[in-house]
């Protein structure tokens, strides 16, 4: 069998499991559960923030016309104004108010002065020796700067970053509308499987299930371990019975074409359509997607790289597209390879490298085995390295396209 052309690019293999994904129903949660995820709403701002004009530093309310006298300006100073204070006098011609960060503007005032720009008078404490002319609005935070009751304050699809969140907390909004988590399902297939706290004998220990599970976590999906199903038809079939409820099940190994690769028959059996199956990469060909109502069934490859790669390039942006963000590509950054590469044209190669700056630019370095069993590699990469699948060989210095591993420490 050759790589051939019926193998599907790895941008249009995405973007057919994109359009089998819609934002998931909304939920009320607490901001610190939001985090990363998207606005399921428009929120319009419910106060006015400052909700008043204030200072942006410590020093003194002035009237920016009082100024325009040769300096030093000699003013009397009227009352302390704090920030959780209200000003109770008007600043008239020829006075100013002590003021401090965030405190109200008082009436009359209409700039501030920072305190290292002025003197104190030795032998008047009611007044104050202005060093600087300013004009107005001179370090002044203006009402309404941050949020105008009643207009659009984050967007739906506003990915919940820290910043988002406070702007939400000073609105007094604790909770905040999200798409619910993705509740994804991860088995891992194979005779030769056992459990990391099984004594492994000869066998393999399940490394991709708890591996997918921590990659879905970090995705912002809510992952559940169905086990290890053997290599029979039946007990594929009878595994993947087990998944009412969840939106997205992912299962590892036994999609290829091997004699006893019977995901896709299970599926097929339980009445899953298949969406396709095969795409031109490496690692991570034999990649099967299908669907039954709402639950995606992604069946990644064995090798445990293989399931890593196709966790990045296909599930991650699947559940970023289920959780309502719009940002759901994988990165990419802009690198130069250190060194060459060559390889048969047919498949896009996502090569491990370890990135590092140097001289404003991403030196990118493929690492040593880059079989899909060898997780070494896996282990000490950044980034995969975009091999496009038409071209054969990379020259040293070439210019890459590279993508930021979301699995690394
Ligand atoms: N004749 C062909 N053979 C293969 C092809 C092909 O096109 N023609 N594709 C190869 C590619 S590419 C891949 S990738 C693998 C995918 O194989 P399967 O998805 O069917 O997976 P298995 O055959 O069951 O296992 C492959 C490998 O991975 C190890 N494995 C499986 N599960 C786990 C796990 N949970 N933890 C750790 N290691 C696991 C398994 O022991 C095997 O070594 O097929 C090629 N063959
Ligand atoms: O695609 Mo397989 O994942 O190359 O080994
Ligand atoms: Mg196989």
């Amino acid at each position: 069998m050759s790589d051939a052309p019926e193998l599907l690019p790895v941008e249009e293999a995405r973007a057919r499991i994109l359009g089998l994904c819609t934002p998931l129903p909304t939920e009320w949660v607490p901001g610190d559960d939001a985090l990363g995820r998207a606005l399921a709403e428009d929120v319009p701002a419910r106060r006015t923030l400052p909700p008043w004009d204030n200072s942006a530093m410590d020093g003194f309310a002035v009237r920016a016309q009082d100024l325009a006298a040769p300096l030093p300006v000699r003013l009397t100073v009227g009352e302390t104004v704090f920030a959780g204070k209200r000003p109770t006098r008007e600043v008239v011609p020829g006075t100013c108010a002590r003021i401090m960060t965030g405190a109200p503007l008082p009436p009359g005032a209409d700039a501030v002065v920072m305190r290292e720009r002025t003197r104190a008078v030795p032998d008047a404490p009611d007044a104050v020796e202005i060093l600087e002319a300013v004009g107005p609005g001179n370090f002044i935070r203006p009402r309404g700067e941050d949020a105008k009751e009643g207009a659009l304050l984050l967007r739906r699809g506003t990915p919940l970053g820290i910043p988002e969140l406070g702007l939400l907390w000073a609105q007094g909004q604790g909770t905040v509308p999200v798409p619910r988590r993705p509740r994804v399902a991860v088995l891992s297939t194979g005779d030769e499987l056992c459990r990391v706290d099984e004594p492994p004998g000869d066998g393999i220990v399940d490394i991709n299930a708890p591996a997918l599970a921590l990659a879905v976590r970090r995705a912002g999906g809510v992952p559940t371990l169905l086990g290890i199903a053997r290599d029979t038809r039946e007990a594929v079939q009878e595994a993947l019975s087990r998944v009412d409820g969840f939106d997205v099940v992912l299962t590892s190994a036994g999609v290829s074409v091997g004699d006893h690769d019977f995901v896709k028959d299970a599926l097929e059996a339980l009445g899953v359509e298949q969406r396709f199956w095969r795409v031109a990469i490496k690692p991570g060909k034999p990649l099967v997607v299908g669907q039954r109502g709402a639950t995606l069934f992604l069946g990644l490859p064995g090798n445990p790289t293989s399931s890593l790669v196709t966790f990045e390039l296909f599930v991650r942006p699947a559940l970023r597209r289920l959780l309502g963000l719009e940002d759901v590509e994988p990165p990419r950054v802009a690198g130069r390879l250190e060194g060459r590469l060559s390889k048969a044209p047919g498949l896009a190669h996502f090569v491990r490298v370890t990135a590092t700056w140097r001289a404003g630019e991403l030196w990118a370095k493929p690492l040593g085995t880059q079989t899909s069993g060898a997780l070494r590699s896996a282990a000490a990469a950044t980034h995969l390295l975009h091999f496009p699948r038409a071209d054969s060989s990379l020259t040293d210095g070439s210019h890459v396209e590279l993508l930021p591993l979301s699995w690394v420490a």
